[in-house]
Parts: structure tokens; sequence; C-alpha cells
């Protein structure tokens, strides 16, 4: 016989092994089991649930699958989104992320960041800029295949943006980390209006939004993002130095895109599409210009509220 305490400390033992390499097992790891990137899902997101927004839906499947299917990049993949609140800017970082990590956004491989929320306070711009750059090296040490979301990018203080500058760039180490494989997006409302400026010339025009290419808007949006005070410095130190690799436009959505988003939100909910609450929903939203009333002021952004009012009743 074994005595009674060998048995309870190996009994013990057995255990917190086997309790040890359970949590191994669901512990998000760097690694090929949690981090894959499905290329086909990101296609059919962005066809089947994107709506309104054949430029950006083209440029970021090029982009993004691009980047990943190279072994060796020469720089990070940065992408700056750009448009009208509500047009679907978070919303395609997350198709990002749901297609390349098992976990999505919940990913400990994910990290967002906004701009007023996370550094709100201006004196201390050195302070943040320190712990940002922490955070940064440590993930990207930990895990090279980091993704980093940067929301309301317009109202990130330059201090901050210089800060980040180095880890977008060409170099192969910085510090001994590289951050080649890391992908950096960034989300902005600079260049909205010339963007919905140009979709409403088209509108005029008799023309259809999909003809609407992206050298209709690039030099629109640069200029704006140029001449604006609050996006000057960002759109020098990090555009004009061919730091982004993509530009990435919203356009703003109309109201069959709403329609569209009303569908879409019953159909999550598990709901029959009633066409009625679809209409109800969608004339809710305010739309703009106010006399053409051809957009909607915050595109599907609230659809999801109104519908819970609506359902509500
Ligand atoms: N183009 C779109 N196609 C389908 N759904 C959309 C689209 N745009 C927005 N939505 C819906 O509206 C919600 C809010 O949009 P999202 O947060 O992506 O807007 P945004 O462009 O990031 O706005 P903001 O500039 O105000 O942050 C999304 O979660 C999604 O459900």
């Amino acid at each position: 016989f074994e005595p009674i305490t060998t048995t309870v400390v190996l009994g013990g033992l057995g255990a917190s092994l086997l309790w040890g390499s359970v949590q191994n097992y669901f512990r998000e790891g760097c690694n090929a089991k949690w981090i894959e990137f499905n290329g086909t899902g990101l296609k059919v997101d962005l066809e089947e649930k994107l709506f309104g927004q054949h430029l950006a839906s083209r440029v970021i499947l090029k982009a993004v699958t691009g980047f990943l299917s190279h072994e060796n990049p020469k720089k990070p993949l940065v992408l700056s989104l750009h448009g009208w609140s509500g047009t679907g800017k978070n919303y395609v970082s997350q198709m990002i992320a749901n297609n390349l990590y098992r976990k999505g956004m919940r990913s400990g491989f994910v990290h967002q960041f906004i701009a007023t929320a996370h550094f709100p306070h201006a004196e201390n711009v050195d302070v943040y800029k320190e712990q940002l750059q922490q955070w940064i090296k440590g993930n990207v040490s930990s895990c090279p295949r980091s993704l980093f979301i940067f929301d309301e990018m317009d109202k990130l203080h330059p201090g901050l943006i210089d800060g980040i500058k180095p880890y977008l760039d060409y170099y192969e180490h910085v510090d001994g980390v590289s951050y080649r494989q890391a992908i950096f997006i960034f989300l902005s409302n600079a260049g909205g209006e010339k963007i919905n400026k140009v979709a409403l010339d088209f509108w005029n025009d008799g023309r259809q939004r999909e003809e609407i290419q992206l050298s209709d808007l690039e030099a629109a949006v640069s200029l704006d993002v140029f001449n604006s005070k609050q996006s000057g410095f960002w759109h020098t130190s990090i555009i004009d130095k061919n730091l982004v690799d993509f530009f990435v436009p919203f356009l703003p959505l109309e109201y069959k895109h709403v329609q569209k988003c009303v569908r879409e939100e019953l159909k999550v909910r598990g709901k029959a599409v009633n066409e009625d609450t679809v209409s109800v929903v969608a004339k809710e939203m305010t739309y703009f210009p106010k006399q053409e009333r051809v957009f909607s002021d915050k595109g599907c952004k609230i659809v999801e509220k109104k519908l819970d009012y609506y359902l509500e009743d």
C-alpha cells in the first residue's frame, strides 16, 4: 500500500497538471491555432455585410490579403480609414479582426485606442507617449502579429503621433523588436465632408455611386485633411512620409443602405424580416442635405437603437 499522504499528493499533482493543461489548451497563444487569416471569410463578409462601400471593400480586401500573404513584409500594414460617422469604419476593423484572430475583437492581440477616451489630457502627453510606446513594444515583442486600432486619429495629440511613427516605418528593428508583422488601422472622420460632396455631385449628375473611383476622392480628401488644423500634423508627419499604405474612403450611406442595415440587424436578432419595420426604422433616420435628403446623417450607426425602440412598442 502506498501511504495515503503520497496518494493524496500525487492525486493533487495529477489534477493540477491536468487543470494546467486544460488552461493551456484554452489560453490564447501567438500561434496558428489562434491566429490564422481567413481570406475567403473576409471577402464574404465584405461582400455580404458591408453595404454601399465598393471602394473600401475592394481596397481593404486587397491590402489585407496582400500583406498577410507576404512572409517578410518590409513594413507593418498601415491603413487609414476616412469617412462620415456610421459608415462602417469600426465595422470593417472588426471584420479584419474576426477573420484573423480566432477570438476576433476579444483577442488579446487586438488593441483599440480611442483618442479622447484613452488620451484625454493634453498636459499628460509625455506620460501617454511613454505608456503607448511601452504598450506597443511589449505587445509586439510577445506577438508580432498584433493589431492596433486608433479611433479618432484626427484628435490624437501630435506628440502621440510622433510616438507611434517609428513603428510604422521600414526599419528592420526598433530597439531590437521588429514591427513588420503588425497591422495599424487609423480611423477618422477627416475628409468625410469632402467624400460626401463627391458622392452628392455624382448623385446630382445622375451617376451611379459605384462609378466613383479612388482617384475621384484622393485629391479632395488629402486636401481636406491637410487643411484641417486638427489633422494637419497627422497628415504631414504620417501621410506625407508614405507611412500609410492605403487610404480607404467610406461613402455616406443612402436610404437603401440603411434599409439593408435594418434587415441585417433583424436577421442577427433571429427575427423575421418585416418590410414595414424596415421602412419605419429607415425613415426614422435623418438625411442630408436638408432638401435632397440623400444621405443618412449617422449612417447606420443608430439603427440598432432605433430598432430596439420600435420592437419594444
Ligand atoms: N456600410 C455599412 N454596411 C453595413 N453596416 C454598417 C455600415 N456602416 C455601419 N454599419 C452598422 O452600423 C454600426 C456602426 O458603424 P461603425 O461603428 O462602423 O461606424 P464608423 O464609421 O466607425 O463611425 P464613427 O466615425 O462615428 O466612429 C456597425 O456596427 C454596423 O452594424
